[in-house]
């Protein structure tokens, strides 16, 4: 049976009066889910009514408040929070041929930043290949899925397919076992450049489930899950990864990461995981990105297969 992705006039106002009543998010979603509405769609119209009802407070949150606010805004999504993918008891994690330290965590959401996991001489390496390649970023359309450049992103970047050269591949099969993912699953890694002034504005890495242009990218792997933001080089002033909902700033540091997870097992996404690159004050920035996805990829899986000779 299909379930419902769009709200009714009548719908809207039942919202309404609930909120008005105090109703909390779960009894709302579940209520929703009760008379056939999609999971995912429920969770995201619920929060976005609590939002503009002032029911949650979009502001950025001071650090130290940071924790217990975070948790209540995570509650009011209807994001349902699992086992981390990644160990959350170890300061340092084998990643294939390199000992990852961590550098600090969080849970709900899962935000881990690590120190170590690219040489000096590896991030060198990266900027060095791309710098050629570079072209103005783009941004998926929300309506037609499309790729398309706009102002809130002005960096220029590059891709690498997934074990593109033995050294890329070397990288690779670290991030999968740093990521606690399949190598499968992997979209190619993204390198990002920022000149002073540049910055990606807060946005989602996850495709977001009520746009139609999401549907193309869902139907090859699935939703995306987790990040892996990794600093090439150190920046003088700015080009922080900032989290506006929780309060948190990353600065670059070369060979350093934070990685995030938003996707369940329901295919749910966490609202929490907002984030965007602060401008680049003075210096540059040079970033790779590496985004996992909730299944193999078709053609990943064949390419596998064939190393491994089957
Ligand atoms: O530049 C940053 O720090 C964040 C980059 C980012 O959000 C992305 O590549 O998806
Ligand atoms: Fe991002």
């Amino acid at each position: 049976m299909n379930t419902i992705t769009h709200l009714t006039p009548e719908w809207e106002f039942w919202l309404m009066e609930n909120i008005e009543r105090g109703c909390n998010s779960q009894t709302l979603v579940d209520a929703m889910v009760a008379k056939q509405f999609d999971p995912l769609f429920a969770g995201a119209i619920v929060y976005h009514y609590l939002q503009s009802a002032g029911r949650i407070d979009g502001a950025p949150v001071a650090p130290q408040a940071g924790a217990p606010a975070a948790a209540q805004r995570a509650q009011a999504s209807g994001y349902r929070y699992e086992k981390p993918r990644i160990p959350m008891d170890q300061s340092v994690i084998r990643a294939g041929d390199r000992d990852v330290r961590v550098a600090l965590r969080m849970d709900k959401p899962v935000v881990v930043v690590f120190d170590n996991v690219l040489s000096h001489e590896e991030c060198d390496q990266l900027i060095a290949l791309s710098r050629s390649k570079l072209t103005r970023s783009a941004t998926v359309d929300p309506t037609t899925g499309q790729d398309m450049v706009i102002a809130d992103r002005s960096s220029h970047g590059t891709f690498f397919r997934l074990r593109e050269d033995d050294f890329i591949a070397r990288i690779d099969e670290r991030l999968a076992a740093l990521m606690h993912w399949p190598i499968t699953h992997a979209e190619d890694m993204q390198i990002l450049n920022y000149q002073p002034g540049a910055e990606y504005k807060p946005h989602y890495d996850y495709f977001p489930p009520q746009d139609a242009g999401s549907n193309q990218h869902l139907s090859t792997a699935g939703q995306r899950v987790s990040t892996l933001v990794m600093y090439l080089n150190d920046v003088e002033e700015g080009g922080e990864t900032v989290f506006p909902e929780l309060g948190v700033a990353v600065p670059p540091r070369k060979g350093s990461a934070v990685y995030f997870e938003y996707c369940n097992s329901r295919s749910q996404v966490d609202p929490l995981t907002l984030h965007g690159g602060a401008p680049v004050r003075k210096g540059e920035k040079w970033i790779a990105t590496k985004w996992l996805r909730e299944r193999p990829f078709p053609h990943l899986l064949e390419q596998e297969a064939q190393r491994n000779g089957a």
